[in-house]
């Protein structure tokens, strides 16, 4: 795949089908836009292009309301490029993209590349405060020669699937629906860091991810996750909370992985969430986090490994 960072030094000159939006997550919804393209492209011997942005566009238009993201850059192009897109498009959302009228947007695009079709989904609006619709897009469509193609609503039990609605239900601690609607199992990934090894005095060493601040965490409490370590895939039961027994502050995420003794400090892992096992808890003594854990492990012992790699 052909990542397109900002200015293209070299002009694309294929005829271009492409799939417009933010795209958080890739989730099912999003996939039927990409099934399209790569449809369009293949039949018509063209190319399948996914044009988005590099930073949520929140994060230009109110910061305050920014949401934290569900995939970052670099995971969002290993998705598309997975699928076989043939080029991702990633802008940088400054105040000039973000003041370009609705018209000047398409404009824009139908200008720096061969656009043939365009395909967005029922709720797609573009352009300046959000004042492009889709009757306006149909307009556009005719005015500078390119075929639109609209998705209908993709739903899971009568609901919209939508990047908001997973940050929702991950933030509720609701994995296995918010997995539902992504279509893969939401993943950490980060590099294993030093914590206060005491997990390690009560038989539990854990595996700390580094503090991650762009993206979403899963709402406070402890997980049945699989561990990629190393291309292998372990059980194990996460936590994710300030750690109240040992008057912890800061919240962390933190593994223990079962069956597993190597030091993985410095390592780059990923933690996939699988299961909500329980609230976290403050207990009196490390003696009886210890008993709980035993449990949480056994949870995690009967549950069947969903990663495949
Ligand atoms: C699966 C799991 C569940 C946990 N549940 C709780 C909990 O309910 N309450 C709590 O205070 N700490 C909980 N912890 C955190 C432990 O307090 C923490 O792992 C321990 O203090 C070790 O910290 P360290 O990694 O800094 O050594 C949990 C840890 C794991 C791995
Ligand atoms: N459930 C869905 N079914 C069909 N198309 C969808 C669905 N969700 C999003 N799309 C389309 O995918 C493209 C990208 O959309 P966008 O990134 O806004 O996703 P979203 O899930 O609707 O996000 P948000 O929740 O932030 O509004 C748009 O063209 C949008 O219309």
């Amino acid at each position: 795949m052909i990542l397109i960072d900002d200015k293209l030094n070299e002009k694309i000159s294929e005829n271009i089908y492409v799939a417009l939006g933010s795209f958080d997550g890739m989730h099912k919804g999003h996939l039927l836009l990409i099934d399209k393209i790569i449809n369009l492209a293949n039949k018509n011997n063209g190319k399948s292009m996914v044009y988005t942005f590099k930073n949520h566009p929140l994060t230009i238009i109110n910061k305050d309301k920014a949401p934290k993201i569900l995939l970052d850059n670099k995971r969002k192009e290993e998705v598309l490029g997975n699928l076989g897109v043939d080029i991702l498009c990633l802008k940088e959302f400054d105040e000039k993209l973000m003041k370009l009228s609705p018209e000047a947007f398409i404009e824009n695009l139908v200008h720096e590349f061969n656009i043939k079709g365009i395909v967005v989904g029922f709720n797609y609006r573009f352009g300046y405060k959000n004042k492009g619709d889709l009757e306006l897009l149909k307009t556009l469509s005719k005015k500078f020669d390119f075929e639109l193609y609209i998705k209908e609503a993709y739903t899971i039990e009568n609901e919209i699937v939508s990047s908001t609605r997973i940050r929702e239900l991950i933030s509720l601690g609701e994995i296995k629906k918010a997995n539902e609607m992504l279509g893969r199992e939401y993943v950490l990934r980060g590099e294993v860091v030093g914590g206060r090894r005491l997990g390690r005095t009560i038989g539990f060493p854990t595996a700390n991810l580094k503090p991650l601040t762009n993206i979403l965490i899963p709402k406070i409490g402890v997980y049945y996750t699989n561990v990629e370590v190393e291309g292998k895939i372990y059980k194990g039961i996460t936590s994710v909370g300030n750690n109240p027994t040992v008057n912890g502050k800061n919240i962390t995420i933190e593994t223990n992985i079962l069956d597993f003794n190597k030091d993985i400090y410095n390592n780059n892992i990923k933690v996939y969430f699988l299961d909500r096992i329980r609230d976290e808890k403050k207990f009196s003594s490390l003696d009886e986090l210890k008993i709980q854990l035993e449990k949480d492990k056994k949870f995690a012992k009967n549950q069947s490994e969903k990663i495949i790699l």
